[in-house]
């Protein structure tokens, strides 16, 4: 009994940790492009470039719904948001810089969590 309660309450923490790193993430001055899903019904070619979409309101109901069994999934949805948005966008774009300071906050954040 003891030995699930200790996986649990590691997972508990670890999920701890991904709320307030995307609390930082959504606090971010350069987070307004990824603050809500890309309307790929406006945004043309999007839905053909991007195979899996991802923003942090997406994230933030998976982590809500319990959808993330620890920190490496929520990293890896993380990344993918940064991913999409440099295969989407020039490097020399605002979204597409935007996308690299954000990808640069969170690796600092993640040094500093570790
Ligand atoms: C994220 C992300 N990646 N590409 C875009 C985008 C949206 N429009 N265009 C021409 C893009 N390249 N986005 C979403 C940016 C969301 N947004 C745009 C204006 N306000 C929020």
């Amino acid at each position: 009994c003891y030995k699930i309660a200790q996986i649990s309450k590691d997972d508990n923490s670890q999920l701890a940790v991904c709320r307030v790193l995307l609390a930082e993430l959504e606090a971010h001055k350069d987070a307004w492009p990824f603050l809500t899903p890309v309307n790929h019904k406006v945004i043309l070619g999007y839905r053909k470039v991007i195979k899996r979409p991802m923003d942090f309101s997406t994230i933030r109901r998976k982590l809500n719904n319990n959808l993330y069994f620890s920190l490496e999934t929520f990293m890896g949805d993380v990344n993918l948001v940064f991913d999409n948005c440099e295969k989407f966008n020039e490097d020399d774009s605002e979204i597409g810089r935007a996308g690299h300071n954000m990808r640069k906050f969170f690796d600092e954040l993640l040094q500093l969590k570790k």
